[in-house]
């Protein structure tokens, strides 16, 4: 790190010489003009486990109710940013941590990132990233039993003949949160509709204030 003249500069990854700008307006300022907490809401669970489903009707619920929201969600980012990355277990790493939540939740919004992220040591990487309570897992807690059975994209069958290599709950591992904020789950021995399961997300954003500036 080398100081001239009030500037510092510095040498980040293979990045030198670069020197941090401030922005003039700050977090609180964003919070105030959108009346709400930026934060991330990561949920992580098997493949057809409900990831997207909760993270469109959430995002859905809190549209209506006039909160600014976004959707990161894995295979649409691996459509693009992410599409030089595999599935083997550093490249998942990699996927994870290049999301940008954590540029959406410092920008005020409420960002739901919807990746099956499944090593536990990612997603705690990723929450390490930003500032405390800004990071709200939720485990989609789904058996792979079930998840099998509604293939919607018949990827199971395909990871079941052989097709598919290195496929999350078949060949590869998933590792489920031990302390998460919220676990989707079933209720009264059923599984919860969309709405239901959003609600729950929603009313534990209201709870903990994330609703409000
Ligand atoms: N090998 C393997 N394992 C798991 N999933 C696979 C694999 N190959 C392709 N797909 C499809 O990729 C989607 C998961 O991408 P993610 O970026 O969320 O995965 S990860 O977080 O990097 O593990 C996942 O989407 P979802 O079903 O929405 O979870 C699959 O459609
Ligand atoms: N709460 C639910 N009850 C019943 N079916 C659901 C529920 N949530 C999702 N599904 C269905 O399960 C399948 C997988 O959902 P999806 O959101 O695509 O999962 P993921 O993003 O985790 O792969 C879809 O066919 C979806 O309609």
């Amino acid at each position: 790190m080398q100081v001239m003249e009030n500037l510092v500069r510095t040498t980040v990854g293979m990045s030198t010489n670069i020197v941090w700008h401030e922005c003039s307006i700050g977090k609180l300022e964003r919070q105030n003009l959108l009346m709400q907490k930026g934060c991330v809401i990561w949920i992580t669970g098997f493949s057809g486990s409900g990831k997207s489903t909760l993270a469109s009707m959430l995002n859905r619920q809190l549209h209506c109710r006039g909160h600014v929201s976004y959707v990161l969600d894995g295979d649409n980012l691996r459509h693009g940013l992410n599409k030089d990355l595999s599935f083997k277990a550093e490249d998942r790493a990699e996927n994870i941590c290049r999301v940008v939540a954590k540029l959406f939740a410092d920008a005020g919004v409420i960002c739901t990132a919807s990746l099956i992220s499944p090593y536990r040591r990612d997603r705690d990487a990723c929450r390490a990233l930003v500032p405390d309570s800004m990071f709200i897992e939720v485990f989609m807690d789904v058996p792979l039993k079930v998840c099998e059975e509604r293939d919607p994209k018949g990827l199971y069958k395909l990871a079941r003949a052989g097709k598919i290599k290195g496929f999350t709950g078949i060949d590869d591992p998933y590792e489920p949160p031990m302390d998460c904020e919220i676990v989707i789950q079933l209720k009264d021995g059923k599984y919860q509709t969309p709405k239901a399961m959003a609600e729950q997300v929603v009313t534990y954003l209201e709870e903990n204030g994330y609703l409000k500036a």
